[in-house]
């Protein structure tokens, strides 16, 4: 890590390295993980399913509004090999993992470790804000591509709003992930009507249904839900998204591991 937290990682933007610096093979080397917790999927197709999720540590983003942000601004966590996290995931006895962030298809290793967990035949999920090309095995890729608003105050943080304007939204990168994962849906956060127009441009270019879309407000609590589906939820019905209530805020409030 550098002096302002940040990781470095082995690779630029939407092109990831084999192996490593030193030699050693990715899964050797591991994935920094942030928190391992049982839990109820709360977002998108899969809400209400009982899932292993992996949040792994460290991000390419910053989005001001990040709900995990000992994730992304500040990284937490010890690295775990590849075999330590799928041998938790055995022993839970869950059928289901989502892997998510951070950004969990920045460190090399998430190959190893969704093929293992695919080979055991687990159902997995990849929450990923779409901006590393990676050829990963899984079964739901779930892109949440982030919208100019998202990025952090530039006065505040210049270098990360200037990152984060450069790497937040490659399209054709997002559709490659799109038309090699099995099953795939895309979810955007909206904090206000002002990012209608904008979210509406990136589906009509990634080509997408409008019945892939889900759209979630942007909070962490029950209330501010509430409030901003009155004047989301009737452009959603306009537009032929769906609103996506994020379920897990509801039943266990904002803590972390669930
Ligand atoms: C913490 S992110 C990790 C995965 C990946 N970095 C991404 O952004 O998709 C997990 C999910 O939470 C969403 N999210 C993060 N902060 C949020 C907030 N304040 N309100 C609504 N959704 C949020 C993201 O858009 C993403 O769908
Ligand atoms: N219950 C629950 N469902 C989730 N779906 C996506 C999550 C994420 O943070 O990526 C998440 C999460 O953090 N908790
Ligand atoms: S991309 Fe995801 S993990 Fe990274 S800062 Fe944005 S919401 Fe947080
Ligand atoms: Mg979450």
């Amino acid at each position: 890590m550098t002096s302002t937290g940040e990781i470095r990682f082995s690779h630029g933007i939407g092109g990831p390295t084999r192996g490593s610096d030193d030699g050693a093979p990715a899964a050797t080397l591991g994935l920094r993980i942030a928190e391992t917790f049982v839990s109820r999927q709360g977002e998108g197709k899969l809400t209400g399913v009982e899932s292993f999720f992996v949040r792994t540590s460290g991000c390419n983003l910053r989005c001001w509004f990040c709900d995990t942000p000992y994730a992304s601004w500040k990284p937490e966590g010890p690295r775990q090999t590849v075999s330590t996290i799928v041998d938790s995931v055995l022993q839970s006895g869950i059928s289901h993992v989502v892997l998510t962030g951070g950004e969990p298809l920045l460190p090399d290793a998430c190959v190893s470790l969704c093929q293992q967990l695919r080979d055991a035949g687990l159902h997995i999920t990849i929450e990923t804000a779409g901006t590393i090309d990676r050829d990963v095995p899984c079964d739901l890729m779930s892109i949440s591509p982030k919208l100019s608003a998202s990025a952090p105050d530039a006065g505040d943080h210049p270098q990360w709003h200037q990152r984060h304007h450069d790497r937040r939204m490659p399209i054709d990168l997002m559709r490659r992930l799109i038309d090699r994962s099995d099953d795939f849906q895309v979810k955007f956060v909206i904090d206000s009507p002002a990012e209608f127009d904008e979210c509406a441009g990136v589906v009509e270019s990634l080509q997408v249904r409008p019945d892939d879309i889900w759209i979630m407000p942007q909070g962490v609590s029950a209330e501010a839900m509430d409030t901003a589906a009155t004047w989301l939820k009737p452009w959603c019905e306009s537009a032929g998204y769906r609103f996506c209530d994020r379920m897990h805020l509801r039943w266990y409030g904002n803590r972390r591991g669930t």
